[in-house]
């Protein structure tokens, strides 16, 4: 144990307490951090400054947790498996404001000291205390260096040195030499560890792009704010201005633009919650003379959802089905159906810092089989002629042209994939740069890239259903 050289504070910093706090939940009760912090930022009436503070160390933290890790592992000489969570978490928190911020060394070895008397024993005091002073004897670039030495294969090197877990880094890969675009890799991996703009929506006939704020490059509706608060200007406007990314925004108006509206028409959004597409699309019908409709199996999130579409006119009904079941309750019943399914989330690991580490291989197994039965019961529940989106914010081949490409597979010729990047291209107030990929099915599909786009990775395939169609699989 080496003793600190001026005696550590008794109390932590309330910025630091509350970053270690939404790490420790995360750890332990798999948290979000985008929820909770919010909540103990209020609680502890934070300043502006300080809770800026607490949102960089706790955001910074969690995104690149794998390479702390690793700095760890090599300063402590052993797994970090062996290394009591608490601590683990402290050192975490350590690392970070040692390798990534401006905090004085000290500071962040004392305070980091500090918060290991509240939450350790007697001898993970010392030991914290003996890690960071090992990390905080060598730069960053040292640590970088010993870290990618230590690297089993060129992909755990990439893992390690752009914190990502390989498993994810491969599926981008794929993905992206899909559309001969492999070399995109290290910019994708880069833009994911860059905390993206709050990014908004003036919803359109409702509210206007404010004065001075910048218009997204391809959404007609979207903008960011260079100073001043976004949720002042949303409460200004009572939700007609709202959070929402510019491919979310993009996915949406790409079934409300897909083509005119018939004055008369319904709309479903199968898998609404919490709503922020139900919004857009409501505000789009009531310019159009059609009816939303939204559905949610959570009845939390449904409650979410009529949040959400408070302020956009017409009725917009919420209801709770199990949306796999739709196609058997309601069949042939709607003229478009949004399935924003759910899935890994991996196309908006920007936005959320835990999900990375949280999300296994597993899961993507699990959700597929979801996805084609959520795709294959609005498949059900449309009209013959009808058109519905496969939407998801996961770049995943299993999850997005996997989907697609199996469900067109069954449904054979009652099912139409059509020229989606035609469509978004239309909506587009600047063109986007979407490679050509070849379909078996014809028809196209939009996959969208942080680093390419500025938006999260979102997938979108629009599917029309024959006129003729007796409609049933
Ligand atoms: C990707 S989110 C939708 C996001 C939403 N469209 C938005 O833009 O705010 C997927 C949603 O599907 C819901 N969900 C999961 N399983 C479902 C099911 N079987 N039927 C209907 N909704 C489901 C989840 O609770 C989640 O709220």
């Amino acid at each position: 144990m080496t003793p600190t050289q001026a005696p550590p504070p008794s109390t932590v910093q309330p910025a630091r307490r509350i970053a270690y706090d939404v790490l420790a939940a995360v750890s332990n009760d798999d948290a979000y951090a985008n929820l909770l912090l919010p909540t103990l930022i209020a609680r502890a009436a934070l300043n502006s400054a300080d809770a800026g503070l607490a949102t960089e160390l706790t955001y910074g933290t969690l995104r690149l947790r794998g390479y702390y890790d690793r700095v760890i592992a090599i300063a402590a000489g052993r797994d970090i498996s062996q290394i009591d969570a608490g601590i683990l978490d402290v050192l975490r928190l350590g690392a970070h404001q040692l390798l990534a911020t401006r905090v004085a060394p000290h500071a962040a070895v004392n305070e980091s000291v500090a918060l290991a008397r509240r939450v350790g024993s007697r001898s993970a005091v010392g030991f914290t205390n003996g890690v960071l002073r090992t990390i905080s004897r060598s730069t960053p670039d040292e640590w970088r260096e010993r870290v990618l030495a230590a690297a089993k294969n060129p992909d755990d090197r990439l893992a390690a040195d752009f914190a990502h877990p390989a498993w994810i880094l491969r599926a981008f890969r794929q993905a992206l030499a899909l559309e001969g675009r492999a070399d995109e890799l290290e910019q994708l991996l880069a833009a994911d560890n860059e905390a993206p703009r709050v990014n908004l929506i003036a919803l359109p006939g409702l509210a206007e792009v404010p004065e001075g704020a910048e218009s997204n490059r391809h959404s007609p509706f979207g903008f960011t704010l260079s100073g001043g608060d976004p949720d002042a200007a949303i409460r200004h406007e009572n939700g007609r201005l709202r959070v929402q990314d510019e491919g979310s925004q993009l996915a949406a108006l790409a079934l409300s633009r897909v083509r005119p509206t018939t004055a008369g028409e319904r709309w479903l959004d199968l898998c609404a919650g919490p709503g922020g597409k139900t919004a857009l699309l409501g505000a789009e019908a009531a310019l159009s003379g059609a009816t939303v409709t939204a559905n949610e199996l959570v009845p939390a999130r449904a409650q979410l959802v009529r949040r959400a579409v408070a302020p956009v006119p017409g009725d917009i009904t919420v209801t709770e089905l199990d949306g796999t079941q739709v196609g058997e309750l309601q069949p042939e019943a709607w003229d478009r159906i949004l399935v924003d399914a759910p899935c890994t989330g991996l196309g908006a690991l920007r936005r959320r810092p835990e999900a990375r580490w949280r999300k296994t291989a597993k899961d993507v197994a699990d959700l597929t089989v979801l996805q084609q039965s959520l795709f294959l019961s609005a498949f059900d529940a449309l009209k013959p002629g009808g058109v519905m989106a496969y939407v998801t914010c996961s770049p995943h081949l299993a999850e997005t042209r996997g989907v697609v490409t199996d469900a067109l597979r069954r449904l054979g010729p009652a099912a139409e994939l059509l020229d989606t990047a035609r469509v978004v291209q239309s909506i587009a107030v600047e063109s986007l740069d979407l490679p050509a990929v070849d379909s078996p099915d014809g028809g196209t599909t939009v996959q969208l890239w942080p680093h390419r786009h500025g938006t999260d990775a979102m997938f979108i395939a629009l599917i029309a259903k024959s006129p003729s169609t007796g409609g049933t699989r």
